[in-house]
């Protein structure tokens, strides 16, 4: 049994849920942002190709931009998602809804991104409904939730959990979410949170998960780098990564891949 079937086994086995037919279990979510355009994206797709072995490449999804989605699914031979949604079909000129986002063969779709909320006005609510048609369309909303300015764990926490417990309010309690915690602070930052601070955040949100049925998935993202799962894993309850910069990197991507299917 390889070792990232191993943590497959021990991740379901707590989740005792299965996430696209296959048991719950360690993800690292790139998010490519707006940074890459068509021919960039293909290229950086081939040097994952190259750079990550398959097996690896099972606990990665590429969140790309809607007009390389298609591409991505294809190229890849991994799941893939979107970087946001519109909760419904209709007249909604310019936006791109769940449905349709499944139909492209999205698995995942991030939701609530701190860059959405600062600079498109998205908060809680407009989340919650979007990580909603998310699960109704099939797919599994990866919700971002985080601080907004530096808090102490506790505070931290507490704010995590009510975006938690507002996002669970709208989703049927058997449907697989996963939830990044990524506080805003963070996000470009030199370094991230501490091991401390996101066991404290995470434990909390550990709690709220565990009144679900469904599995749910708990990510740290905000300056990642190879070093930070290994780190926070040995404090937190955390089942992968959203990464940002690092993942351009197809080399560094490798390394942190390995370590999050590897560690125990
Ligand atoms: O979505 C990704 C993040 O915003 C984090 O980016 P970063 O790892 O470059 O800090």
């Amino acid at each position: 049994m390889s070792s990232l079937e191993e943590n497959a086994d021990e991740v379901g086995a707590r989740s005792a849920e299965t996430v696209h037919g296959r048991p719950a279990r360690r993800l690292v979510c790139v998010s490519a942002k707006a940074h890459l355009g068509i021919e960039r994206t293909e290229r950086w797709i081939d040097g994952i190709r190259r750079d990550v072995d398959p097996e690896l490449r099972r606990i990665l999804t590429l969140l790309v931009p809607f007009p390389l989605l298609g591409t991505t699914s294809a190229k890849l031979g991994a799941s893939c998602g979107a970087q946001d949604l519109w909760p419904e079909a209709g007249a909604y000129t310019g936006e791109v809804p769940a449905d349709m986002l499944a139909e492209a063969g999205c698995h995942y779709c991030m939701v609530g991104h701190s860059e959405r909320r600062t600079l498109f006005g998205e908060d809680d609510r407009s989340t919650a409904r979007k990580a909603l048609a998310a699960t109704t369309a099939g797919i599994t909303p990866i919700v971002c939730i985080g601080e907004e300015q530096r808090l102490n764990p506790v505070s931290a926490a507490a704010r995590a959990a009510e975006q938690a417990v507002s996002t669970l309010e709208s989703v049927p309690r058997t449907s697989p979410v996963a939830f990044l915690y990524e506080p805003r602070w963070a996000i470009g930052a030199e370094s991230g949170a501490t091991p401390e601070h996101v066991g404290t955040v995470l434990d909390e949100l550990r709690r709220v998960a565990d009144a679900r049925d469904g599995a749910t998935m708990l990510l740290y993202g905000g300056a990642v780098f190879p070093g930070t799962f290994r780190a926070l894993r040995a404090e937190a309850p955390i089942d992968g990564l959203g990464v940002g910069r690092s993942g351009r990197d197809t080399a560094v991507l490798r390394d942190i891949l390995d370590e999050v299917a590897t560690c125990a």
